[in-house]
């Protein structure tokens, strides 16, 4: 056996192997202290090899996919390996074979996918500076590729998001070191650009690829034709239907680098939370797969006006006619049919897929009734039209509630095939068939005492009375003999005999038959079912932001090819959504109006109201309506974000290093149509390297990528800005003192702000009365040697009136030198009255 298992493993050195033993799969050598460390199970040992012990861990087979569902996600992959032939006949050890290899990236099981996100495996070719990227979901059946620069490696993981990525031995690993991806190596010649191209002519019964729009030197086809043949070794040899081939250019999506995606918590928090996020506040979907829709249109904004506005006009349509409701109804009872289409084309469906297909197929003429009637509609409604076959299939040949899981049986429904009611029948209808036939037969022999029976030793027998055996018709044969009876068998009653006794058995295999045949004849359906589920998927995301259209009150964009972007009363959608009192706030760019500087104290708002310009260009590019009065965009081709600062340990990147290169990488490649947003560039480094750094790439923005800069800081100096350049203007964020209080009041005006409030958020903060007051001094003190010479580069050096330092009361300071620990009942009685005096 061990023998067997070391054959197998030798095929599967980086994954671990899952060894079927009866009911456990069993884990052995250095697989086996892996998965106890990760799995948190015991480690044993179990016989010899070379007189060393062999260190074992096993798992229980009905639990196996918790167990799997946290190696993958922990990177792992599992080879699982099952026994066939019977225990009880085989002689040495049963027969093994890896049936499927478990990756992270090519899951399908319902357990282990996110219902919420799309699992990408991405094949990655590197050659010459230049980049081929294929991506392919089994689960959705999305297959597509796109050949860019080396450079773009990191912006295109942070969009893809791969749960997997398959590279060749000789690309090396270097370029994916801290990028945190499982990464698997394979050999070279899998690339191969022209066996790619042949094995994917071949997959998809082409001439050629040019049909799909892909030109025969992209790079990426070699990583396309690589991820074909990892899909079918991890499946067991079954290749998912996949939907075609797409080409996408970076030219179609509004570009966001990673630092934006993460500093924009469009789907994920800056720490790596799933809430709040525009994401999860928007994803009121009804289905997973428009779940999974909308998470992909926030990441992909478009930049065609034309198809923005097809979207926009669907979401107008929804919210004239006031179906989003009613749509959203009926989406709540549709499955998901992507997942489970993928899941028929691997012939890995259960039972209760299938009938929740069925179900969900028949709930889609009410929606395509429930669409508005537009042209846009309509397109989706043809979507929504599947072959009635499908539905007819699925009704007449599932269960209405099937069990679980196939080899329980009760999965076929009654009436779709003839033996198997037959065979039901007979375990359900032994007794009344044997006094059917009881009844027959005493009228044919004219014995009226004749009795048809059944009993474990003799099996099923006609009894006839001694009295009568001269009136036994020829084709009954003697079976047994009793004291005043003969008993007989028919060839009928035989047949019958046979199928009662193993109707059980032959029900479970012929239902088992029917399921697998069913599932070959829905195969030609598959392109049909994607196309319904993609359909499904958008009805619902934009039901969904029609929905938040209507109930937040958002606007609908409109887009002008000129340089330009109003927004009237705009609000962060998600802060928004957080705080009572939200205050909206405009901006204006314009072709002399271009970058804004905005200053104010900490806590004013500066960073809300950032990005909360980048979510509204981001959420009118995604099709949808936004938070605000009114909005009037241009052209946008990038949104960039250079905001708060993180240290990026593991890629060996101090704070003040990440804040330069996301700086540098701005001011490369941000356009005059980009709309990018500096918070506090500068302040990784000391006072006048950081107002040095600032100025100098403030005015690079202006001068050089003249993008729609909103450019937040503290340093006072660069305000003067807006008086050089025209394009440059001061907006500021505003704060009153109130006693000892201090309120925001995060309404953005124009001009620089006039005073920084940094001591007072200090004190609101909680930072010791102590340090509060020294601080004041030395502010005073600063200010006062400072004015105009530079010495102090922030909004500090403005020169104010010295703050005077208040006296304290002398009860303040009498009541500061109690120790009440110290003191004595009496003795506090006494200082009470002091006190009170001191008044
Ligand atoms: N327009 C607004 N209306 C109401 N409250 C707001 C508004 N903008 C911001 N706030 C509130 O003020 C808090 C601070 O905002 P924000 O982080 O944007 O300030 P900031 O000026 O960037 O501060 P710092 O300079 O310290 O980073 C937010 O958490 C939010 O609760």
């Amino acid at each position: 056996m061990m023998a067997q298992y070391l054959r197998l493993k030798a095929d599967h050195p980086d994954k671990l192997v899952f060894y079927r033993m009866g009911d456990f799969y069993e884990l052995f050598y250095d697989d086996a202290v892996k998965a106890s460390k990760l799995l948190d199970i015991t480690l044993t040992t179990r016989g010899q090899s070379a007189g060393q012990p062999i260190k074992m861990a096993g798992i229980p087979y009905h639990a196996c996919e918790g167990y799997l569902a946290r190696l993958v996600r922990l990177g792992e992959s599992v080879a699982i390996c099952e026994q066939f032939g019977d225990p009880a006949t085989t002689k040495g050890p049963l027969e093994r074979k890896v049936v499927r290899v478990v990756t992270p990236g090519t899951l399908t099981d319902a357990a282990l996918l996110d219902d919420k996100q799309e699992n990408r495996l991405l094949g990655v070719v590197a050659l010459k500076g230049r980049l081929g990227l294929a991506w392919l979901s089994l689960a959705s059946g999305d297959f597509a590729l796109m050949d860019t620069d080396v450079e773009r490696l990191p912006t295109e993981l942070e969009r893809l998001r791969p749960a997997e990525v398959v590279i060749s031995s000789d690309t090396g690993l270097a370029l994916f070191d801290t990028l945190g991806v499982p990464v698997r190596q394979m050999p070279p010649w899998q690339f191969d650009r022209d066996s790619a191209i042949r094995a994917l002519t071949r997959h998809f019964a082409t001439h050629d690829l040019a049909g799909f729009g892909v030109a025969d030197d992209m790079l990426a086809i070699g990583g396309a034709g690589a991820l074909l043949e990892y899909v079918r070794t991890t499946q067991g040899g079954v290749l998912p239907a996949l939907a075609g081939l797409r080409v996408e250019h970076a030219s179609q999506y509004i570009e966001l680098d990673p630092a934006t995606r993460r500093n924009l918590e469009l789907t994920e928090t800056i720490r790596g939370e799933a809430a709040p996020t525009l994401f999860s506040l928007l994803d009121q979907c009804a289905t997973s797969m428009g779940s999974r829709t909308l998470r992909h249109w926030l990441h992909h904004p478009l930049r065609q006006h034309a198809a923005i506005l097809e979207r926009q006009a669907a979401i107008s349509a929804l919210l004239d006619t006031g179906a989003s409701a009613p749509l959203q109804e009926t989406l709540s009872g549709v499955a998901d049919i992507e997942r489970i289409a993928a899941r028929i084309a691997l012939r890995s469906a259960r039972p209760r897929d299938l009938s929740s297909l069925r179900d969900s197929l028949a709930l889609l003429p009410a929606l395509r009734d429930a669409l508005p009637q537009t042209a846009f509609f309509a397109g989706l409604s043809q979507a929504l039209l599947p072959d009635a076959e499908i539905h007819a299939l699925l009704a007449g040949a599932v269960q209405p509630e099937p069990s679980v899981v196939l080899r329980e049986g009760g999965v076929i429904a009654d009436g779709y095939s003839a033996e198997l009611d037959e065979l039901r029948g007979i375990q359900a209808n032994c007794g009344e068939y044997l006094q059917r036939m009881e009844l027959l037969e005493r009228e044919r022999t004219g014995i009226p005492t004749l009795r048809v029976e059944y009993n474990r030793v003799a099996g099923f027998f006609i009894e006839i009375g001694n009295a009568n055996v001269d009136k036994v018709p020829p084709e009954y044969r003697r079976r047994q003999t009793m004291k005043n009876a003969e008993r007989y068998i028919t060839p009928e009653l035989k047949a019958f005999e046979e199928k009662a006794l193993s109707a059980q058995d032959r029900a479970l295999a012929l239902e088992k038959q029917l399921f697998d045949a069913l599932l070959d004849s829905l195969q030609p359906q598959l392109a049909s079912l994607r196309l319904a589920a993609q359909a499904v998927a958008t009805v619902d995301v934009l039901a969904c932001l029609a929905g938040h259209a209507q109930t937040r009150g958002y606007v609908a964009p409109e887009f002008v090819d000129d340089v330009r972007i109003d927004i009237d009363a705009g609000r962060h959608p998600v802060v928004e959504a957080q705080i009572d009192d939200f205050i909206p706030n405009g901006v204006t760019f314009g072709a002399m109006r271009k970058l804004l500087l905005i200053t104010g104290p900490n806590m004013g708002g500066k960073s809300t109201y950032m990005r909360q310009v980048a979510l509204i260009v981001l959420l009118a590019h995604v099709g949808s309506y936004v938070p605000a009065t009114s909005a009037v965009i241009g052209r946008v081709d990038r949104i960039f974000t250079r905001i708060g600062a993180s240290d990026d340990l593991a890629g060996g990147r101090s704070t003040f290093m990440v804040e330069m290169t996301e700086t540098a990488n701005i001011l490369n490649n941000a356009s005059e149509h980009s709309l990018v947003l500096m918070d506090e560039v500068g302040r990784g480094t000391s006072t006048f390297d950081g107002l040095a750094l600032a100025w100098a790439i403030a005015r690079q923005l202006i001068e050089k990528s003249r993008a729609y800069t909103l450019f937040a800081t503290h340093y006072f100096e660069l305000t003067r800005l807006a008086q050089d350049y025209a394009m440059v203007a001061n907006v500021h964020l505003d704060a009153v003192e109130h006693k000892d209080r201090i309120v925001f009041l995060h309404a953005v005006q124009e001009g620089p702000a006039s005073q920084s409030y940094g001591v007072a958020v200090a004190q609101l903060a909680g930072v010791p009365r102590e340090v509060i007051r020294q601080a004041k001094r030395k502010l005073a003190e600063l200010e006062q040697s400072s004015p105009g010479h530079a010495q102090q580069g922030d909004l500090f050096s403005v020169p104010v009136e010295p703050v005077a330092e208040p006296e304290d009361h002398p009860l303040v300071e009498k009541i500061a030198g109690i120790d009440p620990d110290d003191l004595s009942p009496r003795a506090a009685l006494q200082l009470l009255f002091e006190l009170k005096a001191m008044l």
